[in-house]
């Protein structure tokens, strides 16, 4: 049945329909989901030669070193790790030798346990053989018993890929990625395996390892491998190994320098560059156009930029929409909504809104690192400054979204909708906070 409104076109004709104008040649090459070929991979040389350097011995058989890829988000790091892992897999094959690459995202798991499961899952897909083990009913010895016997079984050398480690929490006190990263760590020792194995783990923190406790600290001994965030010269050059993307001719010539610099200033992630250009093309072809201009680019950063920080949020862990909401909620029942906001009084509104909500209460270390991480996606600014002479640096945080947009956003979610009942006692504790912040020496 076709509405008013709908020409009497029927879905499966609009469907089927060619849009007008028409931009793109080559739509993949501007997702950033895609994997891409070696030949685009721009820059990043340093960061490439080490992978490459850490990961050869397992042509010859020699044991790998554990490694930790940290930076901000969209720098290449999950880019730069498969690349090379792609190219070890195909020389091994030509040698007569299985490399496995089992990777996972640790944002999905939850635990530990889960997490085990999912290599188990990873090594099975690969091989196209049965995971041999339930996800529910057994303990994590034997899946990771399972794990290493598809090991010994099938493969010569065996990377892990733990990817976004930082987001395996877990419900418990201590973080999961602890034990994970203990548990695999010790493998080598343990698997009964004769290759070389990796434990590379992925995350945005550049002093993650900082948060480990100390059985991970001392099992896992990773060569730090630093992503910083790329300028407006690099994003042009990545932007510009696109460009057959789209139909020749199609784009305007200010266009890729404008999504570069753009996305320079959100803390050069070359994820979001690609996304605006992709952005930028949907809409000069929503409006029938065959060439991408510079209007569209600014109409596309307006568009989906802001209310992506939103819709990041609002796809965050409870941890972290507790902490972002204890930041805006300090900024927005402060008498005067200072600018930038000091994080000991937003901590206090932390817990205390965790009290209320009955949730788990994390130290000051991991409420920061949750508050600062988004920076990367644009949601907030963060610096240490002096809080007046003499009187010690302290760290600050200032929003770029409107305090109460935020909040609203965050009590979309069940779990903190009431909060929204809670104005007069969270005015109350931020104002006291604030006020013995700024009283004492
Ligand atoms: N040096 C580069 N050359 C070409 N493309 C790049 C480069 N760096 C990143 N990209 C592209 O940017 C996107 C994001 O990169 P990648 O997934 O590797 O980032 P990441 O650092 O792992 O981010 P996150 O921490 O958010 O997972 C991908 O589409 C990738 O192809």
């Amino acid at each position: 049945m076709l509405n008013d409104d709908s020409d009497g076109i029927s879905i499966r004709e609009r469907l089927q329909t060619e849009s007008s104008g028409g931009v793109f040649a080559n739509k993949d090459l501007v997702r950033s989901d895609t994997i891409i070929d070696e030949d685009r991979i721009v820059g990043r040389n340093d960061q490439l030669g080490r992978v490459v350097d850490n990961l050869k011995p397992v042509l010859q058989n020699e044991g790998l070193p554990d490694m930790l890829l940290s930076g901000p988000s969209g720098t290449g790091k999950s880019l730069i790790i498969h690349a090379v892992c792609k190219q070890i897999v195909e020389l091994c094959e030509s040698q007569g030798k299985t490399f496995g690459v089992l990777s996972i995202n640790c944002e999905g798991p939850k635990t530990a346990d889960r997490a085990v499961y999912r290599l188990v899952k990873a090594a099975a897909n690969d091989l196209d053989v049965d995971p041999g083990v339930p996800q529910t009913g057994v303990s994590t010895d034997q899946k990771l018993e399972r794990l290493y016997e598809l090991m010994r079984a099938y493969y010569d050398g065996v990377i892990f890929i733990l990817d976004e480690i930082d987001m395996l929490e877990g419900p418990y006190q201590e973080a999961e990625y602890n034990s994970l990263i203990y548990q695999l760590s010790r493998a080598r020792k343990l698997a009964d395996f004769g290759g070389p194995i990796s434990l590379t783990t992925i995350t945005n923190y550049a002093d993650f390892m900082k948060n480990l406790n100390s059985r991970a600290q001392s099992s896992y001994n990773p060569d730090d491998i630093f992503f910083d965030d790329y300028d407006a010269t690099q994003l042009r050059h990545i932007l510009k190994y696109r460009r057959d993307a789209f139909k020749s001719g199609s784009l305007s010539e200010d266009v890729i320098p404008l999504v570069a610099a753009f996305g320079s200033q959100t803390h050069g992630d070359a994820r979001k560059a690609i996304d605006l250009l992709r952005w930028a093309g949907e809409l000069a072809e929503r409006r029938g156009a065959d060439t991408v201009t510079e209007d569209d680019v600014r109409e596309a950063q307006e568009k989906y930029t802001e209310n992506r920080k939103l819709r990041h949020i609002s796809g965050t862990s409870t941890q972290k929409k507790l902490s972002i909401y204890a930041v805006a909620a300090t900024a927005h029942y402060a008498t005067d909504h200072p600018e930038w906001i000091p994080a000991g009084p937003a901590f206090k509104t932390y817990q205390f809104i965790a009290e209320t909500m009955d949730v788990d209460q994390y130290s000051r270390e991991t409420f920061v690192n949750h508050v600062t991480e988004q920076s990367t996606y644009g949601v907030l600014d963060f610096e240490r400054r002096g809080k007046g002479r003499g009187r010690g640096v302290h760290m600050y945080f200032s929003l770029s979204e409107d305090p109460e947009t935020i909040m609203e956003t965050i009590r979309e979610d069940s779990r903190f909708a009431d909060l929204a009942h809670e104005d007069a006692t969270i005015t109350a504790v931020v104002r006291e906070r604030l006020k013995n912040f700024r009283t004492d020496n």
